[in-house]
């Protein structure tokens, strides 16, 4: 397989106030979330000015791959597109297509299997193509990551660093809360190509970062920035509740690291820094939240080590025993039914 570019996929983030609702549209098109929803989250938005920075961390991680790249004689130009937020993926599809582009890989800001986290990101893709029309490049979506030491280590590195800043006296009672985005149980259940998968990949994350970080302490995976209708069950418990429960049980402070993402997105720096904290500070907990990848130089090599997998022999680098592929089956993560959804 010739490949010819290299382009980074992404969710997209407003930039402006006046972008904060028609990117949330976009972002819960024919998903069923209430309006009650959408006016919340467009506040938390709006606490930062109505821009989330994820847009600027896939410019800085681009700029950085660049770089990368050049240094590994790497000779792919390099494009980005997102699912929601400008630049859409569709007109950097158009832009490929005019620049002579034939066969991209892709590189999805999501390390996980799963309906939004993998499936999504080649249904953009399809998408992105069919509206460009004939002459369309393909593009080839780099494997799923959560087992590569490129992003577990750095994981690792900003756990024992938030760790740091809280109070050694109180070790024995510190525990490290893993989070990651919560999805419907219907999702989590169709995940992968046998089910699951979204959890096995983060419980695995979890259990590789904190053998690194912390493996005398207690741990936990637990979940954050539910969306969706009130009545159709996501996956639980709630950062929030599961701080209170360990506040119960006599625990004194806690590293919540967001192993579920790949940069310090809105979902990070509100529900974490603003929420939790909020949440931690209510029950007297010390809080230290953990650093994501961002462009760590190891969570960089990564992106150019899943390239050269992929050019050359196939190898996979993982930590962990999961299985891996570099091409999802078709029948991997079906979308379930939403229940209260507009179908
Ligand atoms: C698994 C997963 C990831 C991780 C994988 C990945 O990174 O792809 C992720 C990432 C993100 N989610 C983000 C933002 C939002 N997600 C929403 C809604 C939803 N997320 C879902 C799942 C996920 N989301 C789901 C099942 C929904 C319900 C609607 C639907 O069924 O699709 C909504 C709607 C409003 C609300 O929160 O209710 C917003 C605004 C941002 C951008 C942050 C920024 O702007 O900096 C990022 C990176
Ligand atoms: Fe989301």
């Amino acid at each position: 397989m010739v490949y010819d570019a290299f382009v980074l996929l992404s969710f997209g983030g407003p930039e402006k106030p006046d972008d904060v609702m028609p990117f949330l549209r976009n972002v819960v098109r024919g998903r069923g979330v209430p309006d009650e929803r959408l006016a919340e989250v467009r506040e938390h938005y709006m606490h930062f000015g109505g821009v989330s920075p994820i847009n600027q961390q896939c410019r800085d991680l681009l700029a950085a791959v660049d770089t990368e790249f050049a240094a590994h004689g790497i000779g792919l130009p390099t494009y980005w597109g997102n699912r929601n937020w400008h630049p859409m993926l569709a007109d950097i599809v158009a832009r490929m297509r005019d620049d002579g582009v034939e066969h991209a890989l892709g590189f999805a800001t999501s390390a996980y299997g799963g309906y939004s986290s993998c499936r999504q990101y080649w249904e953009d893709i399809a998408a992105a193509r069919k509206h460009v029309g004939p002459k369309a490049p393909v593009i080839s979506k780099l494997r799923q990551f959560h087992d590569h030491p490129g992003f577990v280590e750095p994981h690792a590195e900003a756990v024992r660093a938030a760790l740091a800043t809280l109070d050694p006296a109180r070790r024995g009672t510190t525990r490290i809360v893993f989070t990651a985005h919560s999805v419907p149980i219907g999702m989590a259940r169709n995940a992968g190509p046998t089910g699951g998968r979204y959890t096995a990949q983060l419980e695995e994350t979890a259990r590789l970062v904190h053998e690194r970080a912390a493996g005398d302490l207690g741990y936990d995976l637990v979940w954050q920035s539910r969306s969706g209708p009130p009545q159709v069950p996501w996956l639980e418990p709630d950062v929030n509740d599961h701080l209170a429960a360990l506040a119960e049980k006599g625990i004194t402070d806690v590293v919540v690291s967001p192993i579920g993402f790949v940069s310090d997105h809105l979902e990070v720096i509100w529900d974490l820094d603003n929420e939790a904290k909020d949440t931690a500070s209510r029950l007297g907990l010390g809080y230290a939240r953990a650093a994501t990848p961002g462009v760590h130089p190891k969570f960089v090599s990564m992106v150019r080590e899943l390239v050269e997998e992929r050019l050359h022999d196939h190898r996979h680098t993982t930590l962990g025993t999961l299985p891996t592929w570099d091409v999802c089956p078709a029948n991997c993560c079906p979308p379930a039914k939403r229940p209260g959804a507009v179908q």
